[in-house]
């Protein structure tokens, strides 16, 4: 391959990923080896290497193909000799490096452009939400540390976080603003373990103005990552930088995560993102559809089709916008208008799985997985205190959330007689009186149940 057709595709990747990201990890490759189906490419850092190849390995090889050139394979190599690239970080701007932590080294995750304040439909349940991350984005003096944002799956926290970071960016563009998972958190720690780089990990964290982490419960568990993530937490609050966190559940509601991390999540501002109103579904698909009339010109989407799609898929928010994509897809392939019939044919399968019914099974698995027993324990015959309590549980979100009678609970539940089922839930609705722990329990795991 030329060095002109390595332009075109590069011209192509800006199209992909963005102007930043392009600038920051793609326009420092220096493409070195093209043999055999595999692109070798110089990078300033193993870092780098790796870090392209997690997030633009796909789009990179896929490029290469549609431009003729066969690859299965990138493989990146710290250059000799090469001039250390000198790429752009999230919120840098024009603005000269701090001493000692290179941009490069910033692993900043990509943000998705269309992730913002400007995108993001305002409703009751999300209204707090919003506002909180508005005050953020406005890049003031810290009021409130950490901003911990919480809701169940596709409800928009990602877009939340990427809008305050996109915010930030335009307004103050001389803050270090650093987003990325905790997932991401830790592989970076892991990796700072294994090249005995943890001092230059330290550094690279607490030189941040403003530090976001998507998903924290990932690193329940995990004490190592834990114990550095509390670290960088207590450098940044303590020196005054703003902290943004998201969780698919209240801080206090995260297992195995050190009780000291929980407290230090609570001090700040915990806000829930609730499951979304049929005003607010709508909504979104008001503007998404305005976004797609742009798209497929001339597409005729009959009345009552929006208010149908609201109205059926109340899971999430990403299996809606899903919905729509596929519906616009369709109707300008078959060149049809889109009415009721079209989107009940075209969305079939995801209108069934909305119709979907919980079933007994999925809720004693997640009771025995909430209470860490056994789903054999939990079916089984054990009277023991810990295994008892969560099999009442079970039994009473089998009777509140799904249509069955006390006997077919039973037989579920090894074959247990209807009045020990009807004894279990009773002892729950009584206990939940007094149990704060327990009711707490309780509404976690229906919300995880019903999403
Ligand atoms: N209020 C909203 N307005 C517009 N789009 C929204 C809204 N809420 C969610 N979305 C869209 O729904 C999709 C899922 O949102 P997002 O990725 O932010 O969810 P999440 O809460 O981070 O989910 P997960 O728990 O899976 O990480 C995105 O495409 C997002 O743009």
């Amino acid at each position: 391959m030329t060095n002109e057709t390595w332009g075109q595709v590069r011209e192509e990747l800006i199209k992909r990923v963005g102007k930043h990201n392009y600038a920051t990890w793609i326009e420092p490759l220096k493409l070195s080896q093209l043999k055999n189906g595999v692109a070798r490419f110089e990078v300033p850092t193993i870092f780098f290497g790796d870090w392209v190849q997690r997030n633009y390995g796909d789009h990179i090889r896929s490029q290469l193909n549609s431009a003729g050139t066969p690859v299965d394979r990138l493989e990146f190599a710290v250059g000799a000799g090469s001039a250390p690239a000198t790429p752009r970080v999230a919120g840098q701007g024009s603005q000269p490096a701090r001493p000692r932590v290179p941009d490069e080294e910033l692993p900043g995750a990509p943000l998705d452009a269309r992730f913002t304040f400007d995108t993001f439909v305002v409703g009751k349940p999300n209204e707090l939400a919003h506002a909180a991350a508005r005050r953020v984005a406005e890049g003031g003096p810290v009021t409130f540390n950490p901003l911990f944002l919480y809701g169940g799956v596709g409800l928009g926290k990602t877009h939340l976080m990427h809008a305050i970071a996109h915010d930030l960016q335009a307004r103050r563009p001389e803050l270090r603003v650093l987003y990325l998972s905790a997932e991401q958190f830790m592989y970076r720690f892991v990796q700072a373990l294994r090249d005995r780089q943890v001092m230059g990990f330290k550094e690279l964290f607490r030189s941040v103005d403003v530090l976001m982490v998507d998903d924290v419960q990932f690193i329940s568990g995990k004490d190592s990552t834990q114990e550095e993530f509390f670290h960088t937490f207590n450098a940044l609050v303590d020196a005054n930088k703003q902290i943004v966190i998201s969780a698919d559940r209240a801080p206090g509601e995260i297992k195995d995560l050190e009780d000291r991390i929980k407290s230090r999540l609570q001090c700040g501002l915990v806000v829930d993102l609730h499951p979304t109103d049929y005003e607010l579904r709508l909504g979104i698909l008001q503007q998404k559809v305005d976004y797609y009339r742009s798209q497929y010109r001339g597409l005729v989407l009959a009345d009552g089709v929006l208010e149908f799609l609201a109205h059926r898929i109340t899971t999430n928010v990403r299996v809606l916008e899903g919905a729509l994509t596929r519906l616009f897809a369709f109707a300008s392939l078959v060149g049809r208008e889109i009415t009721l019939d079209l989107a009940q044919d075209c969305l079939a399968d995801i209108l069934r799985s909305s119709d979907r019914k919980l079933t007994i099974e999925e809720i004693q698995r997640k009771v025995a997985e909430h209470y860490n027993v056994r789903l054999s324990d939990l079916i089984g015959p054990k009277r023991l205190r810990t295994i008892a309590r969560p099999r009442q549980v079970a039994m009473y979100l089998a009777k509140q959330l799904t249509p069955r009678s006390l006997p077919e609970i039973g037989r579920r539940f090894g074959g247990r007689d209807h009045t020990t089922i009807m004894h279990g839930v009773r002892k729950i609705e009584e206990l939940m009186q007094t149990d704060s722990q327990l009711a707490d329990d309780l509404q976690l795991l229906r919300r995880l149940l019903q999403g």
